[in-house]
């Protein structure tokens, strides 16, 4: 299976279920896995037929910065959808970390969802 990834990528979004969370912005680190054939965009050397990553992490970014959600569970799953409809993706893993939660750990979410 071919993958186009975008990994390491962070993000400063209101997130969080604790009162004092709703107005601050937090860091967010995503790593994002897409199923895409990289063999005809390779063959023709032609970016209209790849999946353009700067664009998907542009939409990233505005999906963030324009919605406002308690559990990174809800903010994986609604970015999934709208990136599976938009990128017309068969499957996506999308984890998601959030640095500062924990002081003594990495804490996240992970999901993987339409067929590999
Ligand atoms: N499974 C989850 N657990 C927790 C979440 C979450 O989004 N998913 N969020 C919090 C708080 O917002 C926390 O990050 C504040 O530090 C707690 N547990």
């Amino acid at each position: 299976m071919d993958v186009v990834f975008i990994h390491n990528l962070e993000v400063k979004t209101k997130i969080g279920v604790f009162d004092w969370e709703h107005d601050i912005e937090q860091k967010l680190i995503f790593d994002i896995d897409m199923k895409w054939s990289n063999k005809i965009p390779a063959e023709n050397d032609d970016i209209s037929k790849a999946l353009d990553y700067s664009t998907v992490t542009d939409f990233i970014l505005f999906f963030c910065r324009s919605r406002q959600f308690e559990l990174i569970e809800t903010l994986a799953e609604e970015l999934a959808n709208r990136l599976m409809a938009k990128f017309l993706l068969p499957w996506i893993k999308i984890k998601i970390t959030k640095p500062g939660a924990i002081s003594q750990a990495h804490v996240g979410v992970l999901i993987e969802r339409g067929t590999k």
